[in-house]
């Protein structure tokens, strides 16, 4: 009798990781805990469209800061596609990116609440539902309402919550205060050693 295979579940999480820190880490985790994912890829962007005139670290130090957050985990990986394609980053060419990597696997982009109340502006925001599975998770401060959103396409997840933004963790380097246990170990050498966020 043929064996039953299952075909790969794979979340990606799109996001600036200007610093990554634990409250994506944790994200990532539970997402993968509750849907079963056998993979989480973390996708750096280039450019994110809603974050123009907003100042954005290099994207080698955030894509090299996701490599050592994300190291010790043997089913988070890092993908450069949003890097190299360059420009704005749209989340239809990272799907369609990845989704030509693993053409047999069933996609589950993960998404702050509050990143998913704004889907309807995103790129081919339509298209994106056939793509992939959104999950869109809690964060402290933000309100999951998912109205008028496709709700076979769309699940909510509540993660523990984690008042960490990458924000605060740039305004606590500039004021010269730790962020120790708010991003990975790794991380908060890497920030000192190329002297990041200091102004
Ligand atoms: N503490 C958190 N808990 C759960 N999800 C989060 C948390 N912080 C960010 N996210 C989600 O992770 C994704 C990537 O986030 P992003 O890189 O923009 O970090 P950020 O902390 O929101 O950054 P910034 O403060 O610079 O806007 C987004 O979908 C965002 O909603
Ligand atoms: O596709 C779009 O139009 C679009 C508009 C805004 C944000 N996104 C994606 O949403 C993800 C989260 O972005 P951010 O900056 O909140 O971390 C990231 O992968 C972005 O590229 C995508």
């Amino acid at each position: 009798m043929d064996a039953i295979t299952r075909r790969p579940s794979i979340g990606i999480m799109g996001g600036t990781f200007d610093p990554i820190h634990h409250g994506h880490l944790v994200a990532a985790s539970e997402a993968m805990n509750v849907f079963n994912l056998d993979q989480v890829i973390f996708v750096p962007a280039a450019m994110q469209p809603f974050k123009a005139g907003r100042r954005v670290t290099p994207a080698e130090h955030r894509y090299l800061m996701t490599v050592i957050a994300t190291a010790s985990n043997p089913r988070f990986d890092v993908s450069r596609v949003d890097i190299d394609r360059g420009g704005w980053t749209y989340t239809i060419d990272t799907l369609t990116d990845i989704g030509r990597q693993y053409p047999d696997a069933d996609l589950f982009f993960i998404t702050g609440a509050d990143a998913l109340a704004q889907i309807a502006e995103w790129k081919d925001s339509d298209r994106l539902f056939e793509m992939a599975h959104f999950i869109g998770v809690t964060r402290p401060g933000h309100v999951l309402r998912a109205t008028g959103l496709p709700s076979r396409s769309v699940s909510l997840l509540e993660v523990p919550a984690m008042a960490i933004s990458s924000t605060d963790c740039r305004d606590r380097v500039r004021r010269g205060k730790p962020v120790w246990y708010l991003v990975p170990d790794g991380v908060v050498q890497y920030i000192a050693k190329y002297r990041l966020y200091q102004m």
